[in-house]
């Protein structure tokens, strides 16, 4: 049991558009604010920068106070801009810690107030605590075989967590949180950023993945063929990642690669399909709740860390797999 701070704690949420338009809290952010609930007495207040934030969502999960800096025409992608507004609202309490999910732009903007604030930063924590009024972050590093608990000094401890820490708890008391607007005044440096273009990615259809709960993952054992990926990936209602070669080869989009190079991940479920195991790749999933590898290779390091291994072909492996899953859904 954490002990907890008796000052608010600060998130930076996201939103995504939901259906119909409107603009819905992220599962990472969800996460992060029931975290923040557990470790402070103060209360949580979130920075949204929608106009029209998903008030419902975090009354649901016992936000305090909804900050929304008045953005205009400023660019919600430039950090250096987000950076300026939050520390606006980090200006209007006294706060006893900020939180931010760990998203490329979420590490950059920690990073950013931190530096402002002259306070310590961690990126990419697995879990959070208080010890006395201390805030204590739990990282994992060398493929999982190291943890660290580092405790985040400074006038106001910055820390990104990473999706899949924490569950997403409904408050015992749902609250109506109150919503303010914050004017801020834009920094040269982050003023001297001007977005010329943003085209959105096209969708797959399927879970991003950021927010999915469980991934499957093409190696270079799936030889380009992504059918058997995605079949498990759908039945499974997964997200579907790759390798750096699998990218490399163009058989998966850029974007999917997940490692050192590429995006961070901990779902509750990951499935590597002809995955090895290589560090590069492994730092990026290694905090995974459930590895589940399937590969031929008895030696390969991927087996050091998989809770659930299969040495087999993966085109012999999934099939079986499939019909199994089905067949205990009723589905056969
Ligand atoms: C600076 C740097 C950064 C990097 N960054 C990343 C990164 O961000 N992400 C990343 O993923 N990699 C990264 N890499 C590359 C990394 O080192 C590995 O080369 C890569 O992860 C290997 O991908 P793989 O597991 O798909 O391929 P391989 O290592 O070739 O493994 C494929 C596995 O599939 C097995 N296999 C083959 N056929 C089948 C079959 N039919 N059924 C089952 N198993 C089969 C093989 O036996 C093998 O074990 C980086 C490398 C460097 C140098």
């Amino acid at each position: 049991m954490t002990d907890l701070l008796n000052t608010p704690i600060l998130v930076l949420v996201e939103h995504q558009r939901g259906d119909g338009g409107s603009w819905r809290l992220t599962p990472a952010s969800a996460q992060v604010v029931s975290l923040a609930k557990e470790l402070t007495d103060g209360g949580v207040h979130v920075v949204a920068l929608p106009s029209t934030p998903d008030a419902p969502a975090l009354g649901a999960l016992g936000a305090g106070k909804i900050l929304r800096p008045r953005l205009d025409d400023l660019a919600p992608r430039v950090s250096g801009v987000i950076a300026d507004a939050v520390l606006a609202c980090i200006a209007g309490d006294r706060y006893g810690a900020f939180l931010v999910p760990s998203s490329y732009r979420g590490r950059e903007v920690a990073s950013r107030v931190a530096m402002r604030l002259d306070s310590g930063v961690v990126a990419d924590a697995t879990a959070l605590e208080v010890e006395g009024e201390a805030l204590i972050a739990t990282t994992v590093a060398l493929a999982g075989t190291w943890t660290n608990r580092i405790r985040v000094a400074g006038a106001l401890p910055v820390a990104t967590v990473k999706t899949g820490a924490h569950a997403v708890v409904p408050a015992a008391t749902p609250s109506d949180p109150v919503i303010e607007d914050v004017d801020f005044e834009v920094s040269p440096e982050a003023g001297a950023v001007e977005v010329v273009s943003s085209t959105a990615e096209s969708g797959t259809g399927r879970v991003s993945l950021a927010d999915a709960d469980a991934v499957v993952v093409a190696g270079r054992g799936t030889n380009g063929d992504m059918s058997v990926v995605n079949a498990l990936a759908d039945e499974l209602g997964a997200a579907v990642g790759a390798t750096r070669v699998v990218a490399d080869e163009g058989w998966a989009p850029r974007n999917l690669q997940i490692g050192q190079t590429g995006a961070n991940i901990s779902p509750k479920l990951y499935i590597g399909l002809g995955v090895s195991g290589a560090i590069h790749h492994t730092v990026g999933m290694q905090s995974s709740a459930h590895i589940v590898a399937v590969c031929d290779d008895p030696d390969a390091p991927i087996f050091e860390i998989a809770d659930f291994g299969v040495v087999g072909d993966l085109f012999e492996v999934v099939p079986q797999a499939l019909e199994a899953i089905r067949a205990a859904r009723g589905e056969n």
